[in-house]
This record gives structure tokens, C-alpha cells and sequence, in this order.
């Protein structure tokens, strides 16, 4: 449940990687005292900054998405082929809507590639392959390089909240996410009064509101430009001001079912009101695609035996949300 937080909780989860594959994690102090930090900030927040400075590849990521973006509202490299590959690739300011409203902002869109026909009907829709963007040319493996960093941040991050809820540390892997799906975001906000006709409010709001699908997002942020803001439960937007040296964490609709609501998918949206384009590379990780996603025994357990949640299946929630973010 959100409480009434003010700021954003920073943790550093050094000791927790550090010891996160040991058979005895459990016992050691430093990962139980991240352990202690993250329930506390999932349960009153939802969101939290993890200190993570081996984020080199993360930089580099974020240099060469901006020039991306920008080549790509140039010379219109990439395109969405709307009937083969619907969903990945650029999207223009505007295209994607949220709760109705466009956004003002523009993405690259990434998602885990999956193989034809794995998951039956239930894959069909997110078929299909990504688009990379062709400047600068090992574009790709920088991203694939990064794809991985983040899939293990956030394996180990998860193993840290299995154990917050009470559970073993590998509760969210196996059938669960042993083969976890992803999806990544290279967004670009345009600056409010830019020139480019498309964004000139103050006002104008880069990203709705809304919630994460999956598990556990990690946002890598541009410097110096506060823009994203997360709302607690008076209703009040708290910024997350972008601190160097950490991703933004925070917790997506299938945790809150695995977690019978002892942890939420908090409410957040994005506001860029600088004059300069701020840049944000959105890593989301999921639970397996075909994943069949119930309350955690153990969670039942706390919440005085009171399933709170029907059971969902990743994949289609994740169809139905995307279905639903473009006008046709
Ligand atoms: N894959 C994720 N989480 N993307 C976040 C996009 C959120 C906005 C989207 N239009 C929506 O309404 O959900
Ligand atoms: O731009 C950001 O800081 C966050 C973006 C976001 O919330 C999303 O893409 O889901
Ligand atoms: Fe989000």
C-alpha cells in the first residue's frame, strides 16, 4: 500500500549482488539490511533508486539513443510496419495515447524476440523482429550489451524482494521468470517551446499516467532534467529527480498480483518542462511471457489469507495494454 512518502528511497544493493547467487544470502547482514531497505520502500513507495555505478554501458546508451532518435526524425530510418510487425520500432510524438490522451514524446520500442509460434495463439501479437536503429552501426550489440546488464540488475534485484515478501530467493524465477520477457524504451521528450510545432506547452505531458506491466522496471534517466514524477497516496506527484550512478526502479501490475497488493504498482508520468530534449532509456522486466500469475502463498499468508487478485497471464496483459496504446 502507497503511503504518503515525500522523497524517493535510495539504496545501494552493492551488498545484495554481492552475495545474491550464495546458497547462504540469507544469513549475511548487508543482504538482509537491502532486503529490510527494500520492503520498506516497495511497501510505502513502490519506487526506489538503486546505486548501481558499473553503469558505463548505461551512458553509452543513453549518447547514442539520443542521436538515434534524432537521425531517425530525420531520415526516417525506422518504420513500423503496421500489419507485419506492429509493435516495434519508432513511434512518432503523439502516436502512442494513454488513458485517451496522446503522449508527447517519440520511442524507439524493443521487445524480447520471441520464436515463431513458441507460445501459440497467446505469442502471435508480439511477434516479429526488433527494428535497431542503423546509426551508429554497432547500435546493436551496444544495445544487446545492455539488455543483458539489465536483465541481471534486475534478477538480482528481484531475488532481493522475493526475500522482503517472506519468500525463498528464487520465487520469481523457474515458471515464473527463469525465462524472463522484456521490453525497452528509447523515449525522447521534446522540450517545452521547442520550435518543432508538436510541443510548446509548459503543460504538455510527455507520458500519462500510468502503471508498469511486468515485474520490475529500471529507468536510466537523462541528467540534470527533473521530469518524472510518481504519486503517492495523498495524490500529491513527487519528482524523481534523476541522481547519477542509479537507475529508478520501480514496481510493475504483475508484482502487485504476486504480491496480493503488499506492494503496488505506483502511479508515475512524465513532464519535461526544460527547454532541452531529455532523453530516457526505460528497461522493463517481465515475468516468462506464457506466465500464469497468482498472489505468492506466502503474501496470502500475510494478508490475513485474503487473495486479493485474480489470477493473470503476462502475455495477455501485456497484448491487452498494447493493443490499446496506439489509435488504429
Ligand atoms: N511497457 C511500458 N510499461 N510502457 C509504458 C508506457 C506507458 C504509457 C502507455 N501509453 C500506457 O498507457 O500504458
Ligand atoms: O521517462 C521516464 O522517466 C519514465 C518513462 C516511463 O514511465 C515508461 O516508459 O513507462
Ligand atoms: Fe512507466
Amino acid at each position: 500500500m502507497a503511503t504518503d512518502f515525500k522523497s524517493i528511497p535510495v539504496i545501494d544493493v552493492a551488498p545484495l549482488f554481492a552475495k545474491c547467487d550464495d546458497p547462504k544470502m540469507v544469513q549475511d547482514p548487508g543482504v538482509r539490511e537491502v532486503v529490510k531497505q527494500l520492503d520498506q520502500a516497495c511497501r510505502e513507495a513502490g519506487f526506489f533508486y538503486a546505486i548501481y555505478w558499473r553503469i558505463l554501458e548505461g551512458h553509452i546508451l543513453m549518447l547514442v539513443s539520443r542521436y538515434a532518435l534524432d537521425m531517425n526524425v530525420r531520415y526516417g530510418c525506422l518504420k513500423k510496419h503496421k500489419r507485419l510487425n506492429q509493435n516495434r520500432g519508432y513511434q512518432r510524438i503523439g502516436e502512442n495515447i494513454t488513458k485517451g490522451v496522446p503522449d508527447m514524446d517519440e520511442a524507439i520500442d524493443c521487445y524480447k524476440e520471441l520464436k515463431q509460434g513458441m507460445y501459440g495463439a497467446l505469442g502471435k501479437p508480439m511477434e516479429g523482429c526488433n527494428q535497431w536503429p542503423h546509426y551508429p552501426p554497432n547500435f546493436k550489440e551496444l544495445m544487446e550489451k545492455y539488455i543483458s546488464l539489465c536483465t541481471e540488475v534486475s534478477r538480482k534485484i528481484m531475488r532481493g524482494i522475493a526475500l522482503a515478501l517472506g519468500g525463498s530467493p528464487d520465487e520469481f524465477e523457474g515458471e515464473r521468470g527463469g525465462d524472463a520477457f522484456w521490453v525497452m524504451r528509447l523515449i525522447g521528450y521534446p522540450g517545452a517551446s521547442t520550435a518543432n510545432g508538436k510541443c510548446t506547452s509548459e503543460n504538455d505531458i510527455g507520458c500519462g499516467a500510468h502503471t508498469d506491466y511486468g515485474l520490475l522496471t529500471l529507468v536510466n534517466q537523462d541528467e540534470n532534467i527533473t521530469a518524472l514524477q510518481v504519486r503517492n497516496q495523498a495524490g500529491e506527484w513527487i519528482s524523481a529527480p534523476p541522481i547519477p550512478g542509479t537507475f529508478v526502479c520501480n514496481i510493475g501490475d504483475m508484482l502487485k498480483i504476486l504480491s496480493n497488493g503488499l506492494y503496488e504498482s505506483t502511479l508515475h508520468r512524465v513532464i519535461n518542462k526544460s527547454p532541452t530534449y531529455r532523453v530516457c532509456v526505460a528497461f522493463f522486466y517481465e515475468p516468462n511471457y506464457d506466465a500464469a500469475v497468482e498472489p505468492l502463498e506466502v503474501c496470502v499468508r500475510k494478508s490475513s489469507g485474503i487473495r486479493k487478485f485474480e489470477n493473470a497471464v503476462y502475455g495477455e496483459h501485456l497484448v491487452s495494454k498494447v493493443q490499446t496504446n496506439f489509435v488504429t
